[in-house]
């Protein structure tokens, strides 16, 4: 009997927000839940997602339309992924098909083009009579094409513009189309592609033994030296394929002769793309410590039970979780199941992917973003077939569809570059965690700095703890000296560095060890003010203070791109005193230059690095010794091991403390422990200098002791206090408009609907409307409502009977990280 495949189409778009029902016919029979397929939808043909099978009535038989293709020969989402997408949509309140097409490599595993063709209604003798009409002057554009496409078969409307540029004008060529769409002499037909289709070779070798094959060629050519070399190199190299044909010189024509003779085979194989096939990793085996053997032993006998457990491994910085990782996934390895690393960024982390190439060789897989989208595909298909196990990459790895799923690994989970800032805007921890309990794997939450979420969370038992609170070799950590800002300003010294730090660096290079310098801001000095009025150049389409940049001496938004000329003078009071505001990269590298002009400095910012491989190449530069000094923004204190370095100055530390955020305390904190963390890691002694406007926030006084636990205390009872996560749950409500005033009325009718649709629930309000801290964004106004719940499911229930996400204009962020 036929059955009904319940189908989520792949079409982003939010009003459509469930399954539909497809006949599955017969000679598919076979294809069950978790299929990628083909459907029509409308007028259209598109690709779908099985997510259900049921049984088929009579009414369905005659009303249902069938299922066309299908996409693969398995099924491409396992039970685990069909469990975990679903969350995903329910969780973070978007679209099923904006959930389920985040496992797919592009997001679509099918493209479709608009062609034109014949309509099958037409016949010969229709053509002779249109032909025949053709002589009639009017008509001659139309049979042209419609000559065309006859002899051509189905075109593409760029195809047939090209072919008629020279006598037909684009808009009478559309008119001439339409109009023969119409006399229904046309027709469209949308053609599918396959994307990611799997790159074939052919590959030569020999059919016959050596000795025939030359006696054949003796016996039937003249051409007989190519032929016989062909032979030749077949002998030596087995099999051939037709690059390295070229790269030895023999014509394809030399081959398929001797394929017409039958001495040759030809077969087509699948290449499968390995984008570090041809880089030599190496590191040196490690034993394990003491330390990590104890984290270790928790660790082991959870993986080796296959089933879901949870660890936060908080270890200083340099105290080796890298290797903690190593062993892990080499358990889960071992069992045969598969793990997926993350890290925040692959370009900032390639010294975590070159030791696990080390440690692993070709059962790595990287994914980052330069990836080609075959490369993508074919990296998973590498784990499909079993030819590699193990998958690192930022955070979109998560959704690597692997079935076999053992261990994930998540380094540095307090970073902000887990969470997607656009539909879904899923954090990669929580899908990493929902993924696991389904596939019965273990998680491994790793830091130096644990976000203040997860540190609570695993006090509360919902993770096991697991320390590391030594460096390898019991090396010490860095001592902080704190350099007060305003004492330096009292004292009539304005420079960007400080004596105590200038000290610092010398002491440094005449020892011929590396210093690290980070500036947690971009650009040359960031905004402009006017110091008789105070007003702040700001962007007309962002509300945003725009910066400057000293490169091409202009002001830019660094959200549209805007860009400004300097102005004289005020624009509001006309004063002259409009000055620069901040201190930039660019500076720093000035005053730095100027202080040791023998020193070579690496500038890191989104400036410098907008190139394709510039932060690993500076990266790997500095860790060669090119340079003396790396300056930065807060890239430069990242996961990098470089034992040379052993000095960290940190110029501006408060920047962040400013930030309208109650995560600015922990962000501070987090920025400073890191880049603190990057010194002394060989055996030689570190040093950190940090400049501050406010040495006695506790954020600043705990990270310049690398104390983490006095700082969680204090920020936890602000958080008790304040009542905000981890004690309460938020989500953000964006209203956006191109209207400021139908912005704010429909804000308002939202709240209005919250408030009756959110009545009765204890722990939940609801604030605002206000406009977000960045107003206005690319012309269009946003507006803010911020929920603050401690019953975040019921919450959710409520909103996702709203229909709020379904609806044009609005953005919903749960578990927003970033409300600017
Ligand atoms: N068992 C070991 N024996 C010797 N050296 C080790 C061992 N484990 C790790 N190391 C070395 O210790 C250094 C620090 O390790 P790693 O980079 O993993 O630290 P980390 O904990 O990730 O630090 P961070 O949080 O600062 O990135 C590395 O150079 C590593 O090679
Ligand atoms: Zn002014
Ligand atoms: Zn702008």
């Amino acid at each position: 009997m036929k059955k009904i495949a319940q189908v989520i189409v792949n079409i982003p778009t939010r009003n459509i927000d469930k399954a539909f029902s497809y006949i599955i016919p017969d000679h598919y029979a076979y294809i069950d839940i978790g299929w990628r397929v083909i459907v029509p939808f409308g007028q259209r043909t598109v690709e779908g997602f099985i997510i259900n099978i049921s049984d088929i009535s009579e009414r369905d038989e005659t009303a249902l339309k069938p299922i066309t293709d299908i996409l693969d020969d398995f099924a491409w989402f396992g039970n685990h992924m069909l469990k975990t997408a679903e969350w995903l949509a329910e969780y973070y309140l978007t679209s099923l098909a904006e959930s389920y097409r985040m496992f797919i490599p592009g997001k679509a595993g099918v493209k479709t083009q608009e062609l034109y063709k014949i309509a099958d209604s037409v016949s010969e003798v229709q053509l002779a009579e249109l032909k025949e009409a053709s002589k009639d002057n009017d008509n001659k554009d139309n049979f042209k094409i419609i000559e065309h496409i006859y002899k051509k078969g189905p075109l593409k409307l760029s195809e047939l513009r090209k072919e008629f540029r020279h006598t037909i004008s684009d808009s009478s060529l559309e008119d001439i189309i339409k109009s023969l769409l119409r006399q229904k002499i046309l027709c469209k037909h949308s053609k599918i592609y396959k994307s990611g289709l799997p790159r074939l070779t052919t590959v030569y070798s020999l059919a016959v033994d050596a000795a025939t094959a030359i006696n054949t060629i003796n016996a039937t050519s003249k051409r007989k030296p190519a032929q016989l070399r062909l032979i030749e190199e077949l002998l030596k190299y087995n099999s051939l394929d037709s690059s390295q044909l070229r790269q030895l010189s023999i014509t394809l024509d030399t081959v398929k002769r001797l394929v017409k003779l039958g001495l040759i085979h030809t077969k087509q194989v699948q290449i499968i793309r390995d984008s570090y096939a041809d880089r030599e990793f190496s590191a040196p085996k490690l034993k394990p410590t003491q330390d990590q053997e104890q984290v270790l032993g928790q660790i082991i006998p959870a993986i080796l039970e296959k089933k879901f457990k949870s660890f936060l491994l908080r270890g200083v910085t340099g105290s080796g979780k890298t290797q903690v990782y190593i062993e892990a996934v080499r358990t889960a390895r071992n069992l045969g199941r598969q793990a997926i690393v993350l890290v925040p960024e692959i370009a900032l982390t390639s010294q975590i992917v070159s030791r696990f190439k080390a440690a692993f060789n070709n059962d790595v897989v990287v994914i980052h973003s330069r990836l080609s989208l075959g490369e993508r595909y074919d990296a998973w298909q590498r784990l499909r077939c079993n030819q590699a196990g193990i998958v690192i990459g930022a955070r979109s790895a998560i959704f690597t569809p692997a079935d076999n799923l053992g261990l994930i690994v998540i380094d540095e989970e307090h970073e902000f570059t887990y969470k997607q800032e656009e539909a879904p805007r899923y954090h990669a921890k929580e899908v990493a965690l929902t993924r696991a309990k389904f596939s019965e794997a273990v998680v491994i939450l790793g830091s130096a700095t644990p976000s203040v979420e997860t540190y609570f969370q695993a006090l509360q038992g919902e993770h096991s703890l697991v320390c590391l609170t030594r460096r390898i070799d019991s090396v010490p950590l860095p001592p902080v000296t704190v350099v007060d800002m305003r004492n330096e300003l009292a004292q009539g010294r304005r420079g960007v560095i400080s004596p105590a730090m200038q000290d610092m660096l010398s002491e440094t290079f005449s020892k011929g060890e590396q210093a690290v310098i980070l500036l947690n801001r971009r650009g040359y000095s960031t905004f402009i003010m006017c110091r008789e009025c105070g007003h702040v150049i700001k962007c007309h389409h962002c509300d945003i203070a725009m910066v400057y940049h000293a490169a091409n001496t202009s002001l830019r938004c660094h959200y549209c791109q805007e860009r400004q000329a300097i102005p004289d003078c005020c624009p509001v009071c006309g004063s002259r005193y409009i000055r620069y505001f901040g201190t930039g990269t660019q500076k720093v590298e000035e005053t730095l230059t100027q202080l040791f002009p023998q020193a070579k400095i690496a500038r890191m910012d989104q400036d410098t690095t907008s190139g394709k491989t510039s932060h690993e190449k500076i990266l790997s530069d500095f860790a060669k010794g090119s340079y003396d000094i790396l300056l930065g923004t807060q890239m430069v204190a990242k996961g990098h091991d470089i034992k040379n370095v052993t000095a960290v100055g940190i110029i501006s530390a408060d920047t962040a403390l400013n930030l309208p955020d109650f995560r600015a305390a922990e962000r501070t904190f987090s920025l400073i422990t890191q880049a603190a963390g990057r010194a002394g890691r060989g055996n030689r002694p570190g040093k950190v200098v940090l400049q501050t406007y406010n040495p006695e926030h506790f954020g600043i006084l705990s990270a310049s002791t690398h104390d983490y636990e006095t700082f969680f205390r204090s920020e936890i009872k602000l958080r008790e206090q304040l009542d905000y996560p981890p004690f309460t749950q938020l989500i953000n409500i964006c209203v956006l408009s191109k209207d400021n005033t139908e912005a704010d009325s429909q804000a308002k009718a939202i709240v209005a609907e919250l408030k009756c649709t959110l009545r009765g629930l204890n722990h939940t309000s609801i604030i605002g409307p206000f406009p977000a801290p960045i107003s206005k964004k690319k012309d269009v106004y946003r507006i803010n409502i911020l929920l603050k719940t401690r019953q975040l499911s019921e919450v959710r229930n409520r909103l996702s009977e709203l229909k709020l996400h379904t609806r044009k204009g609005i953005i919903i962020d749960v578990d927003p990280l970033n409300v600017l």
